[in-house]
């Protein structure tokens, strides 16, 4: 069982309006948003593109509802950019989160990814080479350093379509990096997507773990956008995501293992689908339910 004093439970606003695909959801306006994640139950959240970026605003719109910035997505370019131009961008990121009073950066490497391209993401996914392994690498523990001097952590973002998708690609990130300056955002979704065991990632990497999305799969659905070789984007909006409890993934071992770890951090139910189809609130309602029910918070 989780101590309540060790978790929080957040939610992302991708599932009402989606960054990565802004036409979905363009009609949720942000308070709206907000006010469905707390009537939901859930007291933090991610940032979305509809967020105020000024501190003092963004903070009252949250404090009213009694909710919180856990984190946000930063996209680095680490492999096709000269690293002091990630760190520019970086450092203005962490400043603002610092502000916000978030205690960790989502860190995902978007060199050579295909996860906004309209190709097959099971087929194309980018593989390093050595010296896109070499710049990741230094330049991830470049990141961590500076979010350091804020007294936060940077937590990588393993993700679709990318250059660290697999397990595979994971040890390798992680044995490759220094363990106090990167840590990793362990997502059950894309793990379970790109067909690897996430409880076994999560057991070997439990003390390097610092971020938790929990996203489900429907299987069926993935299973058909392998055999009609769509890309993420299309996978997204044809439902291959949805929240925990509605799709074929069994949350309860990941929140034994991490509760028995004494995780300390977020748990932040991040499920994108097409809020035409899925009601954002109503989805919300069902993960709330299910964590209540399997993780007893
Ligand atoms: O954390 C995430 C942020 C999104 O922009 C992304 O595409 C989604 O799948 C995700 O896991
Ligand atoms: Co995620």
């Amino acid at each position: 069982m989780f101590k309540k004093e060790c978790v929080k439970l957040g939610i992302a606003p991708i599932a009402w309006t989606n960054d990565d695909m802004p036409e979905l959801g363009s009609e949720n306006t942000f308070e709206q948003c907000i006010s469905e994640m707390a009537l939901a139950g859930f007291t933090g959240t991610e940032l979305g593109n509809k967020y105020p970026r000024d501190v003092s605003k963004l903070k009252k719109a949250l404090s009213l509802r009694n909710m919180e910035v856990a984190s946000a997505w930063f996209s680095a370019f680490l492999t096709t950019m000269p690293l002091e131009e990630t760190e520019q961008e970086f450092i203005k990121h962490r400043d603002f989160l610092y502000e916000m009073g978030a205690k960790v950066i989502v860190v995902s490497e978007q060199g050579h990814s295909i996860q906004k391209e309209n190709i097959s993401v099971l087929d194309h996914k980018p593989v390093f080479n050595k010296e896109d392994w070499e710049k990741l690498t230094k330049g991830l523990n470049k990141l961590g350093e500076l979010a350091q001097e804020k007294e936060m952590d940077i937590v990588f973002h393993h993700h679709m379509g990318t250059g660290i998708q697999t397990t595979d690609d994971i040890d390798k990130l992680m044995s490759q990096t220094d363990p106090s300056l990167v840590y990793l955002l362990f997502d059950t979704g894309h793990l379970y997507f790109s067909g690897e065991d996430p409880l076994a990632v999560l057991k070997r990497y439990l003390p390097r773990i610092k971020h938790v999305h929990l996203k489900d799969v429907r299987l069926d659905i993935a299973s058909r956008v392998k055999q009609a070789g769509l890309s993420f984007l299309d996978a997204v909006k044809e439902g291959v995501f949805t929240v925990p409890g509605d799709g074929d993934f069994d949350f309860e071992p990941v929140f034994k293992w991490l509760a028995d770890s004494d995780y300390r951090g977020w748990l932040l139910v991040e499920a994108e689908q097409d809020p035409a189809k899925a009601n954002p609130l109503e989805y919300a309602q069902i993960a709330r339910k299910y964590i209540k029910h399997k993780a007893g918070i």
